[in-house]
């Protein structure tokens, strides 16, 4: 099992930066070890801080990066709520990723032919591997304990052959999505089943819990303090 650290920050204003030096150490090695850097990233509050952030790096180079959606929702890319559209629009447009570095869904297809779509986007990209292995996912945490788009309660958390779903009923709006699954990826709960969140345990490598001062009030658990941004 991967070691897990638990870093609390001020404020995301202290994580941001922190997040963007991680995701960038860890593309520097990719980048030497394999020639490529893959990650999957979230929507959400996530889209602002890596807009904010990563931009901001001295000689942050992108064009040998793979970047996928550990989900996403089905609309199309000029919807408001597209992760995609967000991506393209705020991030992608500041950095040399390459439009073929991108693995995007196809929005015209149903829930259930995107999914499979999807999966076999993530397949060619990932080839010799059943599961694609990502260098760095990037997962948000929703107020539920909620994931990608796996939400508490949801069949789709005892989904262990398919790489990714699709969801019809979204509690978080847009109600479709499609979403990477638990084998392709929280800290403390209350009694009852774990949250999603909280079920995501890497099989190699390392996991990295990047939170605030107010989501950390009530951990019990060893936790780290930065003040401020710190290279990890
Ligand atoms: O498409 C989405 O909605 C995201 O991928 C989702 O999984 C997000 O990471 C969580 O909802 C946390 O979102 P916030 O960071 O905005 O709380």
């Amino acid at each position: 099992m991967s070691a897990r650290r638990v870093v609390v920050f001020p404020s995301a204003a202290e994580l941001g930066p922190t997040l963007a030096h991680l995701v960038a150490s860890r593309a520097d090695k990719a980048l030497k070890d394999r020639g490529r850097f893959t990650v999957g990233l979230s929507g959400g509050s996530l889209v602002s801080m890596l807009s904010k952030e990563l931009p901001a790096l001295p000689d942050l180079d992108c064009s040998r990066w793979l970047a996928g959606f550990c989900d996403e929702r089905l609309v199309p890319f000029d919807d408001g709520e597209s992760t995609y559209g967000l991506y393209k629009s705020q991030l992608f447009s500041k950095i040399n990723i390459p439009d073929s570095g991108v693995l995007a869904i196809d929005p015209s297809l149903t829930v259930h032919e995107c999914a499979e779509d999807y999966a076999n986007k993530l397949k060619k990209a990932f080839p010799n591997e059943d599961i694609p292995v990502f260098d760095v996912l990037l997962l948000g945490m929703g107020p539920d304990g909620h994931t990608c788009s796996l939400f508490p309660d949801h069949p789709l958390l005892e989904e262990t052959q398919k790489i990714v779903a699709p969801i019809n009923n979204s509690p978080k709006p847009p109600p479709q999505r499609v979403t990477m699954t638990f084998p392709v990826q929280v800290l403390e709960g209350g009694e009852g089943p774990t949250l999603p969140a909280a079920r995501v345990v890497p099989s190699q490598g390392e996991l990295f819990w990047l939170i605030d001062e107010p989501a950390a009030a009530s951990l019990t658990v060893h936790v780290e303090r930065q003040s401020t941004a710190a290279k990890l």
